[in-house]
């Protein structure tokens, strides 16, 4: 095999930290089996050919949970080489504006306080998600 061939495929994916008024976020938990099964996951997916980062994002979400949101400021982006993958992971603070969320496309979701994060197990690039989110938390309070 050639280094081209062994490269893993490269994922550009929208990802969403979504808000609701009593300040938790919406996590959601991987179905068990496929890519990083039983895991919890902040929303989103894969970007489409001629869209925006935003419009990838609001998209997905209303796809994988039904509801509406307000896509608003960029948080972090994240380059992640796993064994087989290669993500490109775009992470927008989001707005709950309609809706309940249904588990569409995944296993479980909840809403949970920014600080009960460390709780849920998530997949290795989001260590530096949830780290940029508890630093900008702790500067607003
Ligand atoms: N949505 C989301 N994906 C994440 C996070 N962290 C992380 O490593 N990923 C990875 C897991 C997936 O490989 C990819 C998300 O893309 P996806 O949801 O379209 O991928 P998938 O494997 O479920 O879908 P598919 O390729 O089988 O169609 O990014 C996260 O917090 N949220
Ligand atoms: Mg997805």
């Amino acid at each position: 095999m050639n280094a081209i061939s062994s490269l893993p495929p490269h994922k550009i994916i929208g990802v969403a930290v979504i808000w609701n008024k009593q300040e938790q976020i919406l996590i959601d938990r991987r179905r068990p089996g496929g890519t990083m099964g039983g895991l919890w996951e902040f929303p989103g997916g894969k970007i489409e050919p001629g869209e925006t980062i935003e419009e990838c994002i609001q998209r997905e979400i209303y796809e994988e949970l039904g509801i509406e949101i307000t896509v608003g400021e960029h948080l972090i982006t994240i380059d992640h080489t796993y064994k087989h993958l290669q993500v490109t992971l775009t992470v927008h603070h989001c707005y709950h504006l309609t809706g309940v969320p249904q588990a569409i496309e995944c296993d479980e979701i909840r809403w949970v306080k920014w600080d009960e994060l460390d709780q849920f197990t998530f997949p290795e690039a989001n260590v530096e998600i949830i780290a940029a989110l508890q630093k900008s938390k702790n500067y607003t309070f």
